[in-house]
């Protein structure tokens, strides 16, 4: 996109170039005392520090219309490992009241002084309306062009790691995901969708625009809001510069039920979820058979010494980070020995584990919608947002997807406050029974018929114990009350392959 460089000559780098004409509000320290509290915030309750990566103008109106720019910061040792996160900031200016596109909603006030305020772009429709404009539209999206209609523009609250922002009559109704964290190249969550869409599968909600930013590192110019082709290789780092796709806008799923809702709902009024969960099932295969049509180059024989030493690392980044899982480091390591023996046994017996393919890698209910008309559709490709990009878009096993699923209906019973442990094992098996098909129906409850299923459910229960590890070090950072979900999760894997331990820790708080 070609700025208009009148209108956004203040931008600045951190090498000191004048600062966006703020009037009296100091921009960086509006931000340092208001990103911690961000839910999206990748490391809640420290004290972070930050560095201004590049401020991006966004095209709008003349002034005194609002400023619309993007702060991309380096927020410092809060990623995995330790690692920076890159965060990206919509923000909008106000010097002489909201502008052409209207008012923002208060939620999304970050600073004021005088009459100058400083907005999260998502809540702003100057920011919205700048995006729509930048954007590069997919073939199959409605026709949509400026004026966009924003009226009830409204972004969602909850658990969520992006903003997303309902947009009831753009493009028909559309949902505008403002991506928080930003990784150079292609993002996973416009371009699974896009392919899964391309190959015709509806189960997922069809991207209709993007955006890219071109992020100057270092030098005078700081960059550009593009809306270059997902398609093409969307570039990564170069020189000085690198690209990173920084929001999509999707389709919206009318009248539709957060599935993580809808199950404790369920679970609330001990009604069975099974018919429900038997449709997702069946739901969850579709998606890894057109996951495998549309990145049929990434399938390739699994390698269970590669996943055994990948679940080997993942354990050592959660017992880095979790005295919890340290404590019962030395039970997880006797699982993965056994781990290793049945899946010897099973390569000897001519049962190998299926090829490792794309899969969506951070499945659990809240990204599953279900409406009536369409049933369910699966959301939110970006993967475990505590890993890596590279980590995240790796072939692996549908297993792990389906294992994120199942931890999922447990987490469902304790929230809802299930009165019976069978609401979630009911959930489980119906689950399992709409994934696997006539394999697993009709075994013992639990139990596959197919008897090659047991070896997929040793899988099944390693990678239900390498989420549940993750799920600690996540409820540790995000929601410490909920802890003991994920931990009483790890000691019952654990349990049910090695037999009971008498006390994993010591500690009571931590089961
Ligand atoms: N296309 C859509 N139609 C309707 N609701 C949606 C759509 N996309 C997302 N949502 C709602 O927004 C929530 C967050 O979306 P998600 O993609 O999971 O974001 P995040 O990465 O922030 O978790 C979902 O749980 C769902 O309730
Ligand atoms: O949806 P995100 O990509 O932001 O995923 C992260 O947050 C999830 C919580 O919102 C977290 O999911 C965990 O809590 C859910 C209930 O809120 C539960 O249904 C999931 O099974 C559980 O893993 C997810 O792990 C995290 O990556």
């Amino acid at each position: 996109m070609a700025h208009d460089a009148g209108r956004t000559a203040q931008h600045t780098t951190p090498d000191g170039e004048p600062p966006v004409e703020a009037g009296p509000i100091d921009v960086a320290a509006a931000l340092h005392a208001w990103l911690p509290g961000r839910r999206w915030f990748p490391a809640k309750g420290t004290d972070a520090s930050f560095e201004l990566v590049a401020r991006i103008p966004f095209e709008g109106p003349p002034a005194p219309a609002p400023q619309v720019f993007v702060d991309v910061l380096r927020a410092l040792g809060v990623g995995p490992d330790g690692a920076h996160v890159i965060l990206q900031v919509p923000l909008v200016l106000e010097t002489t009241g909201p502008g052409p596109d209207g008012p923002a909603s208060p939620a999304g006030l970050i600073a004021e002084s005088g009459a100058a305020r400083l907005y999260d772009g998502a809540y702003h429709p100057a920011f919205v309306a700048a995006w729509l404009a930048a954007a590069t539209w997919s073939e199959a999206s409605p026709v949509a062009s400026a004026p966009f209609d924003l009226r009830g523009l409204h972004v969602l609250t909850g658990e969520q790691s992006n903003t997303s922002v309902l947009l009831p009559h753009v493009a028909g109704g559309a949902m505008l995901k403002v991506l928080r964290s930003l990784a150079p190249g292609q993002n996973p969550d416009l371009v699974v969708p896009l392919a899964l869409t391309r190959v015709g599968w509806s189960g997922v909600p069809a991207p209709y625009a993007w955006n890219q930013l071109v992020v100057a590192d270092t030098g005078a110019d700081t960059g550009a809001a593009t809306g270059a082709d997902a398609g093409a290789e969307a570039g990564g780092k170069d020189g000085h510069s690198w690209t990173a796709h920084a929001g999509v806008l999707a389709e919206l799923v009318p009248d539709a039920s957060d599935g993580f809702e809808l199950a404790c709902d369920y679970a609330r009024h001990g009604r069975p979820f099974d018919d429900l969960a038997r449709d997702l099932g069946e739901r969850v295969t579709q998606m890894h058979a057109a996951l495998r049509t549309a990145f049929a180059d990434e399938l390739t024989p699994a390698d269970v010494a590669w996943l055994l030493t990948a679940l080997r690392r993942r354990v050592r980044t959660a017992a880095a980070s979790s005295s919890a899982v340290r404590g019962r480091a030395d039970r997880i390591e006797a699982f993965l020995v056994h781990l290793c023996t049945i899946a010897d046994d099973a390569v000897r017996r001519g049962r190998p584990l299926p090829p490792v393919q794309r899969i969506h890698g951070d499945l659990h209910l809240g990204q599953a919608l279900h409406s009536a008309r369409t049933g369910w559709r699966i959301l939110d490709f970006e993967g475990e947002p505590l890993r890596t990009l590279r980590e995240r878009t790796r072939p692996d096993l549908g297993e792990r997807d389906v294992a994120g699923m199942l931890r999922s209906f447990d987490y469902a019973s304790a929230v809802g406050g299930a009165a019976s442990p069978q609401w979630a094992r009911g959930a489980r098996t119906a689950f399992l029974e709409g994934y696997y098909g006539a394999g697993y129906v009709g075994g013992e409850p639990g139990q596959p018929r197919d008897p090659s299923l047991s070896d997929r459910a040793v899988v099944l229960d390693a990678f239900e114990l390498d989420k549940a590890l993750y799920e600690v070090v996540y409820e540790e950072r995000n929601r410490p009350d909920w802890i003991a979900i994920p931990l009483s999760a790890v000691d019952r894997i654990l349990d049910a392959r090695l037999g009971s331990a008498t006390a994993s820790t010591g500690d009571p708080s931590e089961r």
